[in-house]
């Protein structure tokens, strides 16, 4: 690097001997090229967020694209798939830490999503050591000991496809910054991934594959096609070899799922039911429409009839495109210590993969190893080819209306009590450097999280915001609500944890989060400025 770009392109932070393997500086000069060639895009496309959302504030509702018209009509397919993306029926996904790369690597299933998103806090010794775990789990020389039982983890030989998910558009990385900005995170993670494994990967024989998480439009996976087309140029790889599979997670990507397909066709291997976010960005979205409400959370499921539209519309989408369609993560996950609710969970479970796997998914997300052989079993009934892409599902008629159908249900105290807490508890691991937690024998990541509070602030604000018992949801009730809920967490944790656990700074920012009038885009923006 020339002394002018070093003043430029700056990493800030202090870096152990095993981060500096990774943070050389060609790999920084490669992040830096892609950082430089994509910002201002990046920063358009983030911009044209916003415009949207004042869109659809002033009645403006999203509908299929009339200017895309010609490629949703047109017969094309995506590029052929890989032979280890074909059969895909089980994925676990997880955080980049270390013993659990390992686990979810060896667990049975077909692929593991490594997680820097939404599973994974980004502090930056999370970030850069999931770098370091998945450049060794690459090369299997990744081991690790759990120093308090001894018990010491290494590679099987037969492990799952590695797929990683860098973090999403929205993000930045503070601790490199270009022109004195921070980078965007996406970049980083995939820069950083790409540099170290890209090649390793390939001799190998399989590939730089990713999770494109959070989209909000076609012309944002355009952005991610023409990183893909830079990288591969700038590493002397084929133009192709990247696999990206797109989760369909925001209510403007649902619109737009042939698009997204379309932009990314070189390197597409599908899209993937992202229906935690989903549900999220659809309240999002919608936040300033009084009768968009949702009733409580764990009312809100894949047989409500906009989220069966969704999950079925990207299943004949896909299909006619020659691509898979994932589906997504029942958040369901062991009931240690109690038989009778851990068989209700993993009933939970099954179910849900029946259901996906009838309707013609090509696969499944599970967060969980337990839950691994249940899904595997339930797709090995009901697909007995490696994908069921021939099952075309032209059957299947989703129009707009369905696609933004306002659910039916109840808001009941447990309801709120529990976004309230579980909101907090959340916020709470992710702050300690925990993106994953078991809350109340349920997966939270951020994305569960963000409903959580997206709800209460729109049940606060809407005069629907109301109770079964004919309560108002207001500030106050939510004050005590949040003050009792508080109590209880300091009274079963002790002192000393509730104080090192971070509970009072959580709680402080889940009353911003749903006291600002302007609704704040994603929790983690402003949790990051609190992360280490
Ligand atoms: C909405 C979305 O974006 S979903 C995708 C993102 N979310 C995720 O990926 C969450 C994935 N799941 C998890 O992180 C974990 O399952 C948690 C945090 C919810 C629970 O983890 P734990 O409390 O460790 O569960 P538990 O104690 O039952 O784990 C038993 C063993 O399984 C391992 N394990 C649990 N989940 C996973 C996983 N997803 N991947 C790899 N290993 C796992 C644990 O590390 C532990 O290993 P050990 O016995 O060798 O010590
Ligand atoms: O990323 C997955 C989701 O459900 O959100
Ligand atoms: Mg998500």
């Amino acid at each position: 690097m020339s002394q002018e770009t070093k003043q430029e392109f700056q990493l800030r932070a202090e870096l152990e001997p095993e981060f500096k393997e990774i943070l050389t500086e060609d790999a920084l000069s490669f992040v830096e090229g892609i950082c430089r060639s994509f910002e201002v895009r990046r920063q358009a496309l983030l911009k044209r967020r916003q415009i949207r959302q004042q869109e659809i504030d002033n009645g403006v509702l999203p509908t299929f694209l009339e200017s895309t018209k010609h490629i949703r009509e047109a017969d094309w397919k995506i590029a052929p798939l890989p032979k280890d993306l074909q059969d895909r029926r089980v994925e676990i996904t997880g955080p980049v830490e270390r013993k659990m790369v390992i686990n979810a690597l060896n667990s049975g299933a077909h692929v593991f999503m490594a997680d820097f998103e939404d599973a994974n806090a980004p502090t930056w010794r999370n970030t850069i050591q999931g770098q370091v775990n998945l450049r060794d789990a690459i090369r299997r020389t990744i081991t690790f000991k759990n120093e308090k039982n001894g018990k010491t983890y290494q590679l099987n030989e037969k492990t799952a496809t590695l797929v990683v998910r860098p973090r999403g558009w929205h993000l930045e990385e503070k601790n490199i910054t270009l022109h004195g900005q921070p980078v965007s995170a996406s970049l980083v993670d995939f820069g950083l991934y790409m540099y170290h494994n890209a090649e390793e990967l390939r001799k190998r024989g399989t590939g730089p594959y990713f999770y494109l998480p959070k989209m909000e439009s076609h012309l944002e996976a355009r952005l991610w096609n023409d990183v893909f087309v830079y990288a591969q140029k700038e590493l002397g790889i084929p133009k192709g070899t990247i696999k990206a599979t797109v989760l369909i997670e925001t209510i403007l990507a649902s619109f737009e799922m042939d698009e997204i397909l379309f932009e990314l066709k070189d390197h597409s291997a599908g899209l993937n039911c992202g229906r935690w976010d989903y549900i999220f960005s659809y309240l999002k979205r919608f936040r300033n429409h009084p009768d968009v409400i949702l009733p409580d959370r764990a009312q809100v499921t894949m047989t409500s009839p906009f989220m069966r539209a969704y999950s079925l519309l990207t299943i004949k989408t896909c299909h006619r495109r020659g691509a898979p369609a994932i589906g997504g993560m029942a958040a369901q996950i062991p009931v240690k210590g109690d038989e009778q609710k851990n068989a209700e969970a993993f009933e939970k479970v099954r179910l849900d993969k029946e259901r996906e796997a009838r309707d013609g998914h090509d696969g499944t997300w599970v967060a969980h190893p337990a839950l691994v052989p249940v899904a595997k079993e339930v797709f090995n009934q009901y697909m007995p080819t490696p994908n069921q892409i021939d099952k075309k599902r032209e059957d299947v008629e989703v129009s707009a209306k369905d696609l933004i159908e306002v659910p039916n249900g109840s808001i009941t105290e447990e309801g709120l009590r529990m976004n309230i807490s579980v909101g907090i508890q959340y916020i709470a691991s992710w702050l300690n450097g925990n993106g994953a937690a078991p809350i109340n024998h349920l997966m939270e990541d951020a994305a569960t999280a963000e409903i959580s509070r997206a709800q209460v602030w729109q049940w606060i604000r809407h005069p629907k915001g109301v109770l079964t018992d004919g309560r108002k949801i207001t500030r106050e009730l939510v004050d005590r609500i949040q003050e009792e809920e508080m109590f209880t967490m300091r009274f079963d944790l002790g002192e000393e944890r509730f104080t090192t656990g971070k509970f009072a700074e959580a709680s402080e920012l889940f009353t911003t989060l749903i006291e600002e009038d302007e609704f704040v885009e994603f929790l983690t923006l402003p949790g990051y400025q609190l992360l280490n």
